[in-house]
């Protein structure tokens, strides 16, 4: 399995289906081509994104073992060397925005976010289990089964709302938290596309 991160940069008054997009204001698209993350000056449905960044850019390459041993090894200290050298480019354009990372299911988030969060020296969390400790229960499938999957969302995008407003954070969102519009809306975040 190969994950890859796409740079979709949002501001305020991005949305989906909103008429209020303006361009990216993290380092205009210029200066996210000089770090070859691909950016997107707007954020449209996650199909859109997806269409945007569907190349990967910053490949992650497996970190468990399918049998390549050495090789293997090698490619995750040359990718992580590589994520940590583009990361330290564009350090200084982040100023403490959150970083939010959004994609498919089982797709690499938490992986990635962790790297992610460790090279630039930021905290990470999972959002799922923010949302589990907020509604004290083990498991989503467990939220979703006593209450509802609505009720999970809410809270979901309470958690990420609360969130939004702190500085220095990665954050991996459940796989279903794009299709809830108001989760774009949080001002002075990064969307990262994993896939
Ligand atoms: N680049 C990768 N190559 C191979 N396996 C990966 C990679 N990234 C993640 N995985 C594995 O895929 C599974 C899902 O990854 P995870 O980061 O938990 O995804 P998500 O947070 O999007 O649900 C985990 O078992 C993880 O170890
Ligand atoms: O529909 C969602 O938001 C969920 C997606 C999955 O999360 P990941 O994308 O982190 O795998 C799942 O495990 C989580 O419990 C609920």
């Amino acid at each position: 399995m190969e994950a890859g991160v796409g740079l979709a940069l949002q501001s305020r008054a991005a949305g989906f289906g909103s008429g209020r997009r303006r361009s990216a204001t993290y380092g205009g698209e210029s200066g996210a081509r000089t770090v070859s993350l691909r950016a997107s000056d707007q954020v449209g449905s996650p199909a859109a994104v997806r269409a945007r960044v569907a190349k990967p850019v910053v490949p992650l390459r497996a970190k468990k073992s399918s049998g390549g041993g050495h090789e293997n090894l090698h490619n995750s200290v040359d990718d992580a060397l590589l994520l940590k050298r583009k990361s330290e480019e564009v350090l200084f354009q982040l100023n403490g925005r959150c970083i939010y990372l959004v994609g498919m299911m089982g797709s690499g988030k938490s992986t990635v976010g962790k790297i992610l969060a460790e090279v630039l020296g930021y905290s990470f969390f999972d959002s799922d289990k923010l949302v589990e400790q907020a509604v004290g229960m083990p498991s989503v499938a467990q939220i979703f089964k006593v209450h509802s999957e609505a009720f999970f969302r809410d809270n979901e995008s309470s958690v990420l709302r609360d969130l939004s407003s702190m500085r220095r954070l990665v954050v991996a969102t459940g796989g279903g938290a794009v299709i809830r519009p108001v989760n774009w809306y949080f001002e002075l975040t990064l969307f990262l596309l994993v896939e």
